[in-house]
């Protein structure tokens, strides 16, 4: 319950933008079941005439009166109510489909624009095929049930009031026979209903969980071929298909029952109203005609007042997918922001000095990564940190431009706790080269440009130049207007971290953090990695995070972090003489070098 009033609310919520055109669906809503439920009532009086013709033609000395003139009128009144009808529907469903593709491309700008204000730790705790689903499958769910059955549930639901209306306004006793099996019929739909929508729910989570193992395997399809684990990776994957089928089968079997189910309901209480009728024709004070007329009304009603049962029912999954999108998408909705605060103080620059301050942190509640650290660096110092994989280097630069909140202790830029700064103003002045470099879809020029649009072309070269990137770019035919992407990347990795550096370059950051890339970098690389470094970080406040310690050999100040602590703090030369870890990690180093 709990669901469907979360799903209204967040319906309500992109209905609102779209009043007129919700207030043409009501008012031709009313207007189609007007027409709908009048018609039956000229059928019955086409019928009732027919029998009074009947009678008086039938009788010689009352034959000469006998007319079909009022059969006649009744029929082209019935016609015209059903042709009125036709036309109010098709008004609607022009006008559902307006709000709805309107009301769904909202939903997406609204969730890609959330997107973009949540915190890191979103993104890091759910996999991108997981996040992608929501745009998709549930987007897509949202959209087909706006146009199949949202309305339609609100269209059904007021034929219910007209038809109830209609049929106690032509006769209480036949009315009261129509609707006294509706107890039996919802309580079936609730018990139903309320099966299917557990599977449902999980066939939605199912194929969260699905896009999540597809994307992952697509982005790992590397190493997946290089260690022949394609056939593991194809029977994980029917795992988890086995899962989603087994999840919509249910689904479907629970909430395809219900339409045959309320069908046969329908059909059995058309059969009693008939039952009903010709009892009253026959014994009760009824004229024959009037009788039977109201027996062919019935009739109708009755299929009238069974059909929002029926269609309601026979959408329910469709609704139940909605209800499922909308509570995934308010998940999201729901995320925190990114805290910027309300009056921050406009970070101008470093003028000073960079402070870590006791920090203690972690990413899940109970499970401490980074124990006590403190860290001092002058403006303009250079600061590298090592140490073994998993001592927490990256999360101490997570916590310098905010992608997190320290837990206890304090990050400090000239003496004030960074989250006192407007956040805009602070993420304007730390520049970030990470060690998975990304590229964007669009030229090299774009690339660079990304952080600084409005870039000249002199100051991309002059970026580029520093980055030791340009020439490579001169040398394709198309320069920095080559179009390139993540996927289809024209760069090496060690290529990609120029092109990002270059990017850096040109934000011209005051505080630099830069994770060096490792993996696939070739000697010629590697030198002109180190020399565009070497750019970046000049004049710069630096934190590097060192993997070929040879990098750092004139850092100001190596950082040693081992399990989230610090266990060395000197410039090389003292850490070199103090023979303690990282002396042994730098001749370790030397020897593979
Ligand atoms: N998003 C995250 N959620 C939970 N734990 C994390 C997350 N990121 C890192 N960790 C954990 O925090 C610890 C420190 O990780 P961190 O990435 O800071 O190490 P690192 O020194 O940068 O390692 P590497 O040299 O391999 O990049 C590790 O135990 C890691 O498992």
């Amino acid at each position: 319950m709990t669901n469907l009033i979360q799903a209204a609310k967040f319906f309500a919520h992109y209905f609102k933008h779209y009043k007129l055109g919700m207030a043409v669906i009501g008012l031709f809503t009313i207007l189609a079941t007007y027409f709908q439920v009048t018609a039956p009532v000229y059928m019955g009086k086409a019928i009732q005439e027919i029998a009074n013709y009947m009678g008086k033609a039938l009788n010689p000395a009352t034959r000469a009166q006998a007319s079909l003139s009022q059969v006649h009128t009744a029929v082209w009144f019935f016609l015209l109510f059903s042709l009125l009808m036709l036309v109010a529907q098709l008004i609607n469903y022009v006008m559902q489909a307006i709000v709805s593709s309107n009301s769904v491309n909202d939903m997406r700008k609204g969730l890609f624009g959330k997107l973009q204000t949540m915190t890191i730790r979103y993104f890091d705790a759910h996999q991108d095929g997981e996040i992608l689903s929501r745009f998709t499958s549930d987007l897509d769910n949202i959209y087909n049930a706006m146009n199949e059955a949202i309305f339609q549930l609100f269209s059904q639901g007021v034929l219910m009031i007209g038809v109830l209306w209609m049929m106690f306004h032509q006769n209480v006793t036949l009315a009261w026979v129509t609707i006294a099996a509706t107890p039996i019929s919802l309580l079936l739909a609730y018990l139903i209903i309320r099966r299917a929508e557990k599977y449902v729910n999980l066939q939605q989570d199912e194929v969260g969980h699905l896009n999540g193992y597809i994307n992952e395997q697509i982005n790992g399809e590397k190493v997946i071929i290089t260690n022949g684990l394609q056939a593991e990776s194809v029977k994980n994957f029917e795992d988890y298909n086995q899962r989603v089928k087994d999840a919509t089968y249910r689904g479907q079997v629970w909430s395809g029952i219900l339409f045959p189910l309320m069908s046969g309901m329908s059909l059995v209480n058309t059969a009693i109203v008939i039952f009903f009728g010709g009892y009253l024709t026959l014994n009760g004070t009824l004229d024959r005609a009037v009788a039977l007329g109201l027996i062919v009304m019935f009739v109708n009603f009755s299929q009238q007042y069974y059909q929002p049962i029926s269609q309601i029912t026979a959408t329910y999954n469709m609704l139940q997918l909605a209800i499922t999108g909308a509570k995934r998408l308010n998940e999201v909705f729901e995320q925190a922001d990114e805290v910027s605060p309300a009056d921050g103080i406009i970070f101008t620059g470093l003028k000073d000095k960079v402070e870590l301050d006791d920090v203690h942190f972690s990413y899940q509640e109970g499970h401490e990564i980074l124990h006590g650290i403190d860290i001092e660096v002058d403006k303009g110092q250079m600061v590298a940190l090592v140490g073994p994989t998993g001592s927490g280097k990256t999360t101490v630069m997570n916590l310098l431009n905010r992608f997190y909140d320290v837990d206890q202790g304090v990050v400090k830029f000239d003496g004030t706790d960074i989250r006192k700064f407007n956040l805009a103003s602070l993420r304007e002045h730390v520049g970030i080269v990470l060690q998975d470099s990304v590229i964007f879809t669009g030229t090299i020029r774009y690339n660079i440009a990304f952080g600084k649009p409005a870039a000249s072309d002199d100051e991309v070269y002059a970026a580029a130049k520093q980055a030791y990137i340009h020439d490579f770019i001169m040398s394709l035919p198309e320069g920095y207007d080559t179009v390139v992407n993540d996927e289809h990347s024209i760069f090496s990795t060690g290529q990609k971290q120029l092109l990002s550096i270059a990017r850096t370059i040109l934000t011209n950051p005051d505080l630099l953090i830069l994770d060096e890339a490792t993996s696939n970098v070739d000697t010629v690389t590697e030198a002109k990695i180190q020399k565009a470094m070497d750019n970046v970080i000049h004049g710069r406040t630096s934190f590097v995070i060192a993997h070929r310690l040879k990098t750092i050999l004139n850092a100001d100040k190596i950082i040693v972090l081992k399990d989230g602590q610090i266990i060395e703090v000197g410039t090389h030369q003292e850490l070199l003489a103090a023979k303690g870890f990282y002396a042994e990690l730098y001749h370790n180093q030397m020897v593979f070098d």
